[in-house]
């Protein structure tokens, strides 16, 4: 028989080598062992990866980037947090971050359905009703959002050197417009954008519908996956751009359960922490400390 261990990694490895996106995550247990860690792992207490643990596959190659928005380059995920305690507190319920690391990423949706389904609320509050409800405090809260610290340095950086970047956000237009009203000179950095509402993204992440289109529209797209790096912070978006062939790099918010860190190249506490020269892309010429 199986011990539980065991039986996650098993389910890692037919994960992975069939090429599939799965519907939703499945977090690893904590003290999952190491071996089942295919590609760098990082504790989240421990701020960023060392050097040495990022793999080798695109290390060196990098040419062009693609970023993830909410939670990466804005601080909106806590937009999301904040509405959706309060719809849970209605019914007696507290909103915790197993279901939130399920959420986050996905369009809109389809994070409304995981939400009144794994709330159990759904018998009450369809899908539809909830996005409904939540997008009149969303509508007041987006356009007051924040950077992520160290965003606008890793873009400004980037730009300035050449190197091609875009977003491929899991946000769709209305609301991509709300978020970023306060940023509009930093995001007109961006070659392109992909929003949810794409009609090249049949699916959202961890589908790798929108990682691929980011990645055909690049004047010289579409970019070979192993050549492209993507910033991410949802487990969703993580595995989205594995399942792209893409190298990624998660920022995550420091309660996510570290077991959701071990699928990415590359943990980092912070932007800041990022060092361009490992990935084979121009060093900052600043330091942020
Ligand atoms: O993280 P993003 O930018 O893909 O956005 C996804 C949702 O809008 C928020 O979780
Ligand atoms: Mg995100």
């Amino acid at each position: 028989m199986l011990t539980t261990p065991t039986r996650f990694v098993a389910l890692r490895i037919t994960f992975r080598s069939s090429n599939k996106f799965p519907i939703s995550i499945a977090p690893f247990p904590k003290g999952c062992p190491q071996k089942t860690v295919i590609r760098a792992s990082a504790n989240l207490q421990t701020m960023s990866t060392p050097a040495a643990a990022v793999t080798d596959a695109g290390r060196g190659s990098i040419t062009h980037v693609i970023f993830d928005m909410d939670g990466l380059l804005l601080d909106t995920e806590k937009f999301y947090t904040e509405v959706q305690e309060k719809i849970l507190a209605r019914y007696n319920k507290t909103f915790d971050w197993s279901l939130k690391a399920k959420m986050m990423g996905r369009k809109a949706i389809e994070a409304a359905r995981l939400f009144v389904d794994e709330s159990g609320i759904s018998d009450s509050l369809s899908a539809e009703e909830f996005i409904v409800e939540r997008e009149s405090m969303l509508q007041d809260l987006f356009p007051t959002s924040d950077l992520m610290p160290g965003a606008s340095r890793l873009l400004r950086h980037l730009h300035g050197k050449g190197i091609p970047i875009c977003i491929a956000t899991g946000t769709h237009t209305r609301h991509f417009d709300l978020k970023t009203q306060r940023h509009r000179e930093l995001f007109s950095l961006m070659h392109h954008v992909v929003r949810g509402d794409d009609p090249e993204v049949k699916q959202g992440k961890p589908a790798p519908d929108g990682f691929l289109a980011a990645s055909r529209r690049f004047e010289d797209g579409p970019v070979y996956p192993q050549k492209v790096l993507v910033f991410e912070d949802a487990p969703s978006g993580v595995q989205a751009a594995k399942n792209a062939g893409m190298n990624v790099i998660m920022v995550p918010d420091p309660r996510l359960d570290k077991s959701y860190c071990n699928v990415a190249d590359q943990v980092l506490a912070s932007l800041l922490d990022f060092k361009p020269e490992e990935w084979g892309l121009p060093s900052f010429q600043d330091s942020h400390n």
